[in-house]
Order: structure tokens, then C-alpha cells, then sequence
């Protein structure tokens, strides 16, 4: 079954594009990466999916349902963490967050008390007094206190440590174990390439790519890194697949996509001293989606 299907989404701000024809879907279970530069359309896809907004064309479904039609029903199910949170500053951690949890029919007390324990979180401070990490804290206990089939995080580690990102990233871990869909919207590759399946490229408010993780991988450019033995003419690697092609300090580097076995048979006919292979990362495959087109 699919949690999130949207068939040529489009929101047009009027003087500014927001969105146009996005169209993609989200299985149960998955973890689904989001992502794009600043401006591409990521906040505007997931205010729509929120009915937050209304697109000036398209439609979107969540859990199957019309989002505008069940909107306020299917909410009840999403757990939902904004970009930048805002909070009633004069509050208690605590007292804020069971006024969250009041809205829904369920005790969240427990998972409250565990969250806040994971995140290391103090529940009786006031927000006023939170540090901006201490406070996207209060909002990932917020979003998730009511054990959600479906959570949707809009650059959900802004402002929290590299420890932090790490315990929170187990935390939705075990959730999507647990069963909770996730839709991960993020600029950071390196987070996305972490936790998701799949993942979804926006550029000026279009769906540029979608694929799965692993299958960007493979199709994509290796790193070769040779150190031969003796002195060698760089015209010897020249066959079909490689580019990026350089000798430094006697140490041969280029990058490869192509057959395998040719260039292995290459490499296997030269007495060499070391090699490394290495899997691009995300940033490599996806830098020229971030590039603009003038
Ligand atoms: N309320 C609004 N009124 C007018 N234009 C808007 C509004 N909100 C967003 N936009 C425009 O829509 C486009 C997409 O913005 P959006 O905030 O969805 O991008 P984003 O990918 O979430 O960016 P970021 O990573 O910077 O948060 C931008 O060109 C932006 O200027």
C-alpha cells in the first residue's frame, strides 16, 4: 500500500513558483529521503500533503484518503516536525507537551517520558530558558509522542549535535522497525544516504529523480586510486568509462562507470603496490542537481 501519493502536485504562489507536477509515492514501511537545495520545494510539497496550503492543481492522498477532503483525520496519524519550530515560550517542557498529547485520544504520558529520556531532555524547564537544540527536542517529542503511522520531518537536525543526530536517527530507526512510515525532507546528503530506501531529487520545484539509494550507487561513477609499481603512460587507461583521469606523486586516479572486467583486465596486467575502490558518495552523484541552470 502506498502512504503518500501525490499525482501532479502544483502550487503556484503567483509570483513565485512553488511547485509544479510533483508526483511520487511512498510505501508502507519505507523511509523516504526528500531531498533538494534551498528553494526547491520541499516545504511547499509538505505544507500541501498537511493541507497546511492548497495546491492550485493536483491532488495528494495520505493513508489512500483525499488530503483536503480528511484532512483533520488523517492528521491524527501523522506526526509532523516543521523546519522551524515555534512554541508557547512560557510554558513548561512538560506542561506543553501534554497539551500536545491532549489532542489525541490515546495516554502519551509514557512515551513522553521516554523520548524526553533518549533526547535527553529536561521536562521541567521553561521553553523560554531551552537552547534552539534543546528546543527542536521539544518538537521531535511533540511530533512523535502519540506513536504516529506516518512522520513527516522537515530538516528535522537543524540545530542538534552530532550526538544527538545520531540518538535521534535511532529513534526513527526503531519507529520505522515498529512499523511508522517516514518522509525525510533534508539538504544534507549525508543524512539521507543514512536512513533512507528511496529517495526523491527536487530542483525549481520539479521531481528531477527518484530512485533507490542503492541503485544510485551502482549506476553511478568508482573511485580508483592505483599505485603501480613502475613509471606508467597514462594513455594505458584510456578505454571507454573513464573520466577524471590524473597521475600525481606516481599514484594513478581516474573515476569509472562501464564494464568491470575490462578495465580489471587492465589493472591485473601491471605490477602494482596498492589499490583502492570507492563508492562515490551522494554528494558526488547529486552535485550537479544542486548546481542552477542559468
Ligand atoms: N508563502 C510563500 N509565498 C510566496 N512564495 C513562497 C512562499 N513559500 C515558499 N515560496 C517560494 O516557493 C519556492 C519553494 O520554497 P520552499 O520553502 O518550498 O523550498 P524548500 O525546498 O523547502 O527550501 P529550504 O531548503 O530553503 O527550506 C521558493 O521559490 C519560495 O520563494
Amino acid at each position: 500500500m502506498n502512504v503518500i501519493e501525490t499525482n501532479n502536485l502544483t502550487k503556484n504562489y503567483g509570483k513565485s513558483r512553488g511547485i509544479v507536477n510533483v508526483s511520487f509515492s511512498v510505501k508502507e514501511g519505507e523511509i523516504f529521503g526528500f531531498i533538494g537545495p534551498n528553494g526547491s520545494g520541499k516545504s511547499t510539497t509538505i505544507r500541501t500533503l498537511l493541507s497546511l496550503i492548497y495546491p492550485t492543481s493536483g491532488s495528494a492522498t495520505i493513508f489512500g484518503k483525499d488530503v483536503i477532503k480528511f484532512g483533520p483525520e488523517i492528521k491524527k496519524e501523522i506526526g509532523y516536525l516543521p523546519s522551524e519550530v515555534f512554541y508557547y515560550d512560557n510554558m513548561k517542557v512538560i506542561d506543553f507537551l501534554k497539551y500536545s498529547a491532549s489532542f489525541y485520544k490515546k495516554d502519551c504520558n509514557k512515551r513522553i517520558y521516554y523520548l524526553a529520556d533518549e533526547m535527553n531532555l529536561n521536562l521541567h524547564k521553561k521553553i523560554d530558558d531551552l537552547s534552539l537544540g534543546n528546543k527542536k527536542k521539544v518538537g521531535i517529542v511533540q511530533g512523535l509522542l502519540h506513536q504516529p503511522k506516518l512522520i513527516i520531518l522537515d530538516e528535522p537536525t537543524s540545530g542538534l549535535d552530532p550526538l544527538m543526530q545520531q540518538k535521534f536517527f535511532d529513534i526513527l530507526k526503531k519507529e520505522n522497525k515498529k512499523g511508522a512510515t517516514i518522509f525525510f525532507s533534508s539538504h544534507i546528503l549525508s543524512e539521507v544516504q543514512k536512513l533512507c530506501d528511496r529517495v526523491a531529487i527536487i530542483k525549481e520545484g520539479k521531481i528531477v529523480n527518484l530512485e533507490k539509494i542503492s541503485t544510485l550507487k551502482e549506476n553511478n561513477y568508482k573511485k580508483f586510486k592505483i599505485e603501480p609499481l613502475s613509471n606508467m603512460d597514462l594513455n594505458y587507461f584510456n578505454i571507454n568509462g573513464i573520466k577524471n583521469l590524473e597521475i600525481k606523486d606516481k599514484t594513478i586516479k581516474f573515476m569509472f562507470k562501464g564494464n568491470l572486467n575490462t578495465l580489471m583486465k587492465k589493472i591485473s596486467a601491471i605490477e602494482i603496490s596498492n589499490i583502492w575502490i570507492e563508492e562515490p558518495s551522494l554528494e558526488e552523484i547529486f552535485i550537479h542537481y544542486y548546481s542552477r541552470e542559468e
